[in-house]
């Protein structure tokens, strides 16, 4: 690919460089530059292709990086990250050692914040615009480029709100491609699109109603229109806003036809846009699968069940639920403290709720978790997504934080399937009904077995295993991290020196079985792939040390720090939870 521009803008100073008809070709070579290493590197690609003029026109007009520009969740600021000096290095985006996915403010001056979970942009922007002024720099610009969805969320009202009482020199700019990862949803986005067509009368202006001076809906694609815009509400004083409408996938066919596929499509053919991934079917299943085809299996026996997500029911699976029962099953948007608290009023209600998070996301809903669910022993199931480590993403969405911060809580139960069968045996057990409330984690991607779909077995809460006889360690798994300790046990010498067991539940701890287990071994490891700290680990050393144990304890899992992106595998190497550090640690212990 020939980058006749592109290969010669280093920051945006050299962008400010060409003339303004160049842009175009820009905006070209820039797509195409996404387009060739997005489908080898794989990554985010739909919405860095939707707002490529518009992240040209930024660093072209406004001064950056004295000007502040936010990017609302991040996953579009590949084309940003290009143009502000990481072009030669973007093929490292999203691996180990190189460049995060998000921006980030320790990988560039042009990285104002960093981002990651959505409807954060307005809020922090706002707090820049509020500093500039206290310190009297007024000629300051502070931009927040949030897309459709990510408006929706409370906390991106909560910005709206507050900036429109205040003076600061805040952009927003609403990148409306009508799409999130799946299709955007609720009255915004009907109101959005109606002012879109024009049908909404000019006084509606919902946006101007907040305070704002708006300009919009125009072309995101068209340079002479965004630029018009700039020039226009530059010259006006206090909260502006800007509506741009754009296409999600732009340039590539197949992306801007298959949105939802092409949000972070894996590897693809760069000329044609087809998928590279092979077939699926010899495959055990992902985890999500699991617990969507489950859910409906358990939907059609029980018109009480209902499902929840915020905003990810392609990630999470619960679309099958959604497509086989429209009418029990919502996508509430990115609205996570919303889809718990909407969880927790159908509990009242005597409904048997699913709610599905991604615990990373689930984060955000603390508070309801505690006051709305859990203090009024309201007994919903949170099936909570992308557990441990994910990968690529990175540092803002693994989710290893979820044992530390549940375990606190009274009343609620921690399930910790560790494979296919267990997660679908536990959901088959809350649905038959729980006195309080569950947390039940699985990680992000495929089990082991192909033959998940087993007749249904009522498990005990709070109920651990032996795996896996010997008599000097054992091995107390929590989770599907299971697998990495089987495999460490398999390739190991000594292994009939090593117990397995599975721990099944954080919350209720098995305090008998922990009694045995801390009567038999001398050393007793614990594997988690959530934090030490607060962690599982640390639950059952303060058991052993209540009961006055004397065993050596060792608790393996994410160390103080947080981890950034990379393979899950290299991850695990990285903190001391793969197979190999697992095997190593009890060679250590055994010699
Ligand atoms: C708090 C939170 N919930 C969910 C997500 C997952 N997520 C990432 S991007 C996205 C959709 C964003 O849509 P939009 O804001 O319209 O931007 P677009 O992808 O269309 O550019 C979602 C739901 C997230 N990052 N943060
Ligand atoms: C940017 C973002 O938050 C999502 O796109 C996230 O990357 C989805 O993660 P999964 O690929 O695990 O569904
Ligand atoms: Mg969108």
């Amino acid at each position: 690919m020939a980058l006749r521009l592109l290969q010669n803008i280093n920051s945006p100073k050299d962008l400010k460089q060409l003339h303004k008809k160049d842009l175009l070709q820009v905006a070209q070579e820039l797509r195409e530059f996404i387009i060739d290493i997005v489908a080898t590197k794989e990554g985010h690609l739909g919405a860095s292709l939707g707002v490529v003029e518009l992240t040209i026109a930024l660093h072209y007009y406004f001064q950056t990086p004295q000007d502040l520009l936010v990017w609302d969740v991040g996953h579009q600021a590949y084309g940003h990250k290009i143009l502000t000096g990481r072009r030669d290095i973007f093929e490292t985006n999203r691996k180990l050692n190189g460049l995060s996915g998000f921006p980030k403010r320790d990988e560039s001056e042009y990285d104002t914040f960093g981002v990651g979970h959505s409807s954060t942009s307005i809020s922090a922007a706002l707090g820049m615009a509020i500093a500039s002024k206290l310190d009297g720099n007024l000629k300051k610009n502070h931009i927040a480029v949030i897309g459709d969805a990510s408006i929706a969320s409370g906390m991106a009202f909560e910005g709206l709100n507050h900036a429109g009482v205040t003076n600061a020199n805040l952009w927003v700019i609403l990148n409306d491609n009508a799409i999130g990862i799946d299709p955007s949803v609720g009255a915004l986005k009907e109101y959005l699109s109606k002012s879109k067509i024009g049908v909404k009368p000019k006084q509606d202006n919902m946006i101007e109603a907040l305070n704002f001076h708006y300009s919009g809906p125009i072309d995101g694609h068209d340079f002479e229109a965004i630029f018009e815009a700039f020039e226009k509400l530059e010259k006006v004083e206090g909260p502006k806003f800007l509506h741009i409408i754009t296409k999600k996938g732009k340039g590539l066919q197949q992306a801007e036809e298959n949105q939802v596929t092409y949000h972070a499509p894996g590897k693809f053919d760069k000329i044609t846009g087809e998928l590279l991934s092979k077939g699926n079917e010899k495959l055990p299943p992902k985890f999500q699968d699991v617990f969507g085809l489950t859910l409906v299996e358990l939907a059609k026996n029980n018109k009480q069940i209902i499902g929840i997500t915020p905003a990810m029911p392609t990630g999470s699976s619960l679309k099958y639920m959604m497509k086989e029962f429209p009418d029990r099953a919502f996508d509430v948007g990115i609205a996570e403290q919303h889809a718990v608290t909407l969880a927790a009023g159908l509990a009242t209600q005597n409904k048997i709720v699913f709610c599905t998070i991604y615990s990373t996301f689930l984060q955000r809903a603390y508070d309801q978790l505690i006051h709305d669910v859990a203090l009024q022993n309201l007994p919903v199931i949170f099936c909570i997504d992308r557990a441990g480590l994910v990968g690529e993403d990175g540092a803002t969405h693994h989710g290893v934080f979820d044992i530390a911060y549940l375990r606190c809580i009274p009343n609620l139960i921690i399930a910790t399937p560790s494979d296919e069968i267990e997660l679908r045996n536990i959901l088959y057990t809350a649905s038959l009904g729980l006195e309080k409330p569950i947390g039940i984690r699985y990680p992000r991607g495929r089990g082991t077995k192909l033959d998940w779909q087993r007749e249904f077995k009522k498990l005990t809460i709070g109920r651990g295993k032996q795996l896996k006889k010997g008599n000097k360690i054992a091995i107390i798994s929590i989770g599907t991290i299971k697998i990495e300790v089987e495999k460490a046990l398999d390739e190991l010498s000594h292994s009939e020196e090593v117990a397995h067991y599975d721990l099944g539940f954080v919350k209720p701890l098995d305090e008998k079985l922990l009694t045995k287990i801390f009567k038999k071994y001398e050393t007793v490891i614990t594997v988690e792939d959530g934090v030490i700290s607060g962690g599982a680990g640390e639950a059952i050393l303060a058991f052993a040390h209540q009961n006055e144990f004397t065993s050596k304890i060792i608790t393996l899992g994410i160390p103080d720090e947080f981890i950034e992106q990379g393979a899950t595998q290299e991850l695990r190497v990285l903190v001391g939870i793969s197979a190999k550090r697992i095997q190593q640690k009890i060679e250590e212990v055994l010699t």
